[in-house]
């Protein structure tokens, strides 16, 4: 039986973090997105979030490229093609090239409307197969190392069970440094976004000597080759995020020994269909992942914590609660994290409801689509 889509709305939001946010590419302080919803013949109601930023400085996309693919080329194609699971959303949308954050927040919302209408969770509607997932947390770079050093102590008594450092060239080796000197058993992380080069393979082996989880996305976001290299050399295992699009991209990354472990990001791979189709690769080839965060309102974390159920997800995943950035969420009851541990709902589809109340309080315009 199809998925009789009748109507889509798009509400852009604007959401102030309670602490702004900064990684080697700068520091977001605000958080513009849009909320996605598609409703059914019976009223039913899916939804999803953009995570493009309004920079493009993660990958290319932007908040207003996804309305523009969204608006002119998206929809278009929901008109024409019948739905009847939502894998055919995302091969319907292959047409266009990319644009995967704006292909996500419509395919997520379907699948979440799919499994209403199945009335099963989310997670069941993917495969999951956890009750509780494991989380940890993702710590910007600070203006101190004092300060790093209270955050990441904050973070370690709240439980999280993995924690992520971002570094820089110039805050990476000393920083690294000082925080073992005080946290010499935490399961540490460190995130460059990107930042290095080859030229920087001898200090990249530094970090070898901190007992990291990993290192994540050192080199440049659209390398698969140069990581390779990198990790011939490196104990660390590397983790790709910003080079990874699709499962292609991780096939390529495993056949060249680029990277042990994936970030899988619905938004960046064009959704949760294709983030499930790489999930399946790892779990047979042995690679690890975990779910990584583009600082989400709650709608983006349920559907995280959805994804995260499935049984190749064996590192905890960047998906904090929900009073981590929001001084108040959009959806009932906020996502928390109790020890590092978030329970996986139960209810039909995301398992949360979105709080329209709190929701209408940051929406700037809203667009109506009849299908
Ligand atoms: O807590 C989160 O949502 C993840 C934070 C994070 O690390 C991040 C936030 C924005 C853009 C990129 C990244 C990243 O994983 O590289
Ligand atoms: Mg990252």
């Amino acid at each position: 039986m199809g998925i009789p889509i009748k109507q889509i709305n798009i509400r852009k939001l604007n959401m102030r973090l309670k602490h702004p946010f900064t990684t080697s590419f700068g520091t977001v302080d605000h958080k513009e997105l849009f909320v996605i919803e598609v409703t059914d013949d019976e009223g039913n109601r899916g939804f999803c979030e953009s995570v493009a930023f309004s920079v493009p400085w993660y990958t290319e996309e932007t908040v207003n490229t996804v309305f523009h693919i969204i608006e002119e080329f998206l929809i278009p194609i929901l008109r024409k093609k019948e739905i009847t699971h939502p894998d055919d959303v995302s091969q319907a949308f292959k047409v266009f090239k990319r644009n995967h954050m704006a292909k996500a927040a419509i395919e997520g919302a379907v699948w979440d409307l799919y499994a209403k209408r199945e009335r099963i969770s989310l997670a069941r509607a993917l495969g999951g197969e956890r009750k509780q997932i494991d989380v940890g947390i993702s710590i910007g770079i600070q203006p101190t190392i004092k300060e790093l050093l209270k955050v990441i102590e904050g973070a370690v008594q709240e439980g999280y069970k993995r924690i992520k450092l971002k570094i820089k060239p110039g805050q990476d080796i000393e920083l690294l440094r000082e925080v073992r000197r005080h946290f010499p058993d935490i399961p540490l992380m460190a995130d460059a976004n990107s930042a290095y080069s080859l030229e920087d393979i001898e200090h990249l082996k530094k970090l070898d000597e901190f007992n990291l989880m990993m290192i994540e996305q050192p080199l440049a976001d659209d390398d698969i080759l140069q990581h390779a290299e990198l990790q011939s050399v490196l104990k660390t295992s590397i983790c790709l995020d910003e080079s990874i699009h699709s499962l292609e991209d991780v096939k390529m990354a495993y056949k060249l020994g680029s990277c042990k472990i994936i970030n899988i990001k619905p938004g960046r791979v064009g959704g949760l269909s294709e983030a499930k189709r790489i999930h399946d690769f790892c779990q047979k080839h042995n690679l690890e992942v975990w779910c990584g965060g583009m600082l989400e309102t709650g709608i983006g974390r349920a559907q995280n914590i959805a994804l995260a159920s499935l049984p190749q997800f064996t590192i905890p995943g960047d998906i904090s609660s929900s009073s981590r950035y929001w001084e108040k969420d959009i959806i009932s009851p906020e996502v928390v994290a109790k020890n590092g541990i978030i329970d996986v709902p139960e209810k039909p589809g995301i398992g949360y409801e979105v709080d329209f109340e709190k929701l209408n309080q940051f929406v700037k315009w809203e667009r109506v689509f009849k299908l």
